[in-house]
């Protein structure tokens, strides 16, 4: 079993960057399996579990794929297979975005239900309406769900009751193939559906408005793969800016876009952090004493959902009662027992969690509950008295590249630890039992 081990107390000082952002990378890895004709050739990929999977289930689809360093190229010009089963589904929720580009490539596609998660059951049902409003006969049955069209998917006007980011680019990615013209309302407008949106223009797509509530998209007989860079990690980014300040420390977060991360910006503002916006990025330095501070997350522009786990280890240091309330998901809280663990002072309250601070927190082993709480751990593990041992780390090697690293090349006092499990009951009683 694999753990990272913090030792809190350190101030982290100098530059780290962030890298391609996963939930960008994931949807245009997606979407290179549309083009019938040429290369795909995308710069800035990060080498992250979760792109390996989306390779893996592309591949399995007889597409060519090949990552050489930070550089993905995809051809998917051969004759694709349409199904994604539940082996790389169920590792991966984001498996999901090929459901768009298969149906309007063949007019077919077969993915596995991915199921609830840690944070929430998370339906599907806007994906399934907007391919429906477009012609599509949708089925779930059996742990999956088949979608077939009868010729091509047709123009739409789409309102989606929720704004879903993964909806908007998977019903995007359809449509950008469809014959006719497809209106989509109520639409989510976080950058990584922008970033998409270029993306399938570059290929020869006819896509506007998107990062708006309205996308309009006019459908092509053919894309053709292009050459595309990915925006960087805001989310990573972000978890750095809480590292920076949750230690009172001076960072410079090459690839931070201010654009991107304006309501985390003002809401480590309002908690009396400095934010400085220079040529390559922003530099985070922490005051001496933070102040507490309510936070109420939203689909983008609203505060970021995936930086909810990180604001709430930063909210433990702040002197003062701070209320985090999450909208997004049903349940994105199962971090909140392991913070307990580490001493913190915390109460669920409905959807809300009320944090008493500053909680003189204490090392502990603690389990990563979702991707975003490892990291969340992690952070409060940087200030928390003594060392704080992190577990179930398949979950932060989702979202984060090398990030024990990245860290310890900022200061931090951490490392990452192979250990044999050593059972209690197979050892001789002389035998010395690891206790990392
Ligand atoms: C790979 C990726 O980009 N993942 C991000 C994406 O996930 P994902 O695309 O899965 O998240 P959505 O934006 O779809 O989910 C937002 C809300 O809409 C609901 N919903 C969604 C689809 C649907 O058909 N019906 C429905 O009711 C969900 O249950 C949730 O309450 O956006 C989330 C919200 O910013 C982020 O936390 C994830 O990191
Ligand atoms: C919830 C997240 O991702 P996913 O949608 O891929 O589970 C995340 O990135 O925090």
């Amino acid at each position: 079993m694999e753990k990272i081990i913090v030792r809190g107390g350190r101030q982290l000082t100098g530059t780290v960057k962030a890298e391609g952002a996963k939930n960008a990378v994931l949807p245009v890895i997606a979407a290179s399996i549309i083009a019938s004709e040429g290369k795909s050739v995308l710069h800035e990929v990060p080498a992250l579990a979760d792109v390996y999977t989306i390779n893996q289930v592309i591949r399995h689809m007889n597409a060519d794929v090949n990552m050489v360093g930070n550089t993905v190229t995809v051809d998917a010009s051969g004759q694709l297979s349409t199904e994604a089963p539940i082996e790389y589904v169920r590792k991966m929720r984001a498996s999901v975005l090929v459901l768009g580009p298969l149906l309007a490539r063949y007019g077919r596609a077969k993915v596995a239900l991915p199921g609830g998660c840690a944070i929430g059951s998370r339906p599907l049902d806007q994906h399934l309406k907007g391919f429906e409003a477009m012609g599509a006969e949708v089925t779930v049955g059996n742990g999956y769900i088949e979608a077939e069209v009868k010729g091509r998917l047709q123009g739409a006007k789409i309102y989606f009751d929720v704004p879903s980011v993964g909806a908007t680019e998977n019903v995007m990615m359809a449509a950008a193939l469809a014959d006719g013209k497809t209106i989509l309302e109520n639409c989510a407008k976080e950058p990584e559906i922008v970033d998409l949106a270029n993306y399938l223009n570059k290929m020869g797509a006819h896509v506007v408005g998107a990062g708006t509530e309205t996308i309009r998209i006019e459908g092509v007989e053919k894309l053709v793969g292009a050459t595309h860079t990915i925006i960087p990690d805001r989310i990573e980014a972000g978890t750095f800016m809480v590292a920076a300040a949750i230690t009172g420390g001076n960072v410079l977060i090459k690839g931070a876009m201010h654009e991107h991360l304006r309501s985390l910006v003002s809401k480590m503002e309002e908690m009396g952090v400095i934010i400085q916006e220079e040529d390559d990025g922003l530099r985070v330095i922490g005051p001496d004493i933070l102040k507490a501070t309510d936070l109420k997350t939203m689909p983008h522009p609203g505060f970021p959902t995936d930086m909810q786990s990180q604001m709430m280890a930063l909210m433990l240091s702040a002197t003062g009662t701070s209320v985090i309330t999450e909208t997004v998901f049903e349940n994105r809280f199962m971090h909140v027992e392991e913070f307990r663990r580490m001493n913190a002072n915390l109460k669920i309250e409905g959807r809300s969690v009320i944090v008493e601070g500053p909680s003189s927190l204490q090392g502990a082993e603690v389990a990563a509950t979702d991707l975003r709480a490892g990291a969340a751990l992690i952070l409060a593990g940087l200030v928390a008295d003594g060392y704080t041992r992190v577990t179930e780390l398949k979950h932060l090697d989702r979202g984060y590249v090398e990030f024990t690293e990245k860290l310890a090349q900022i200061g931090a006092d951490i490392e990452r630890v192979k250990e044999e499990e050593v059972y209690m009951e197979e050892a001789e009683p002389s035998e010395s039992v690891s206790t990392l």
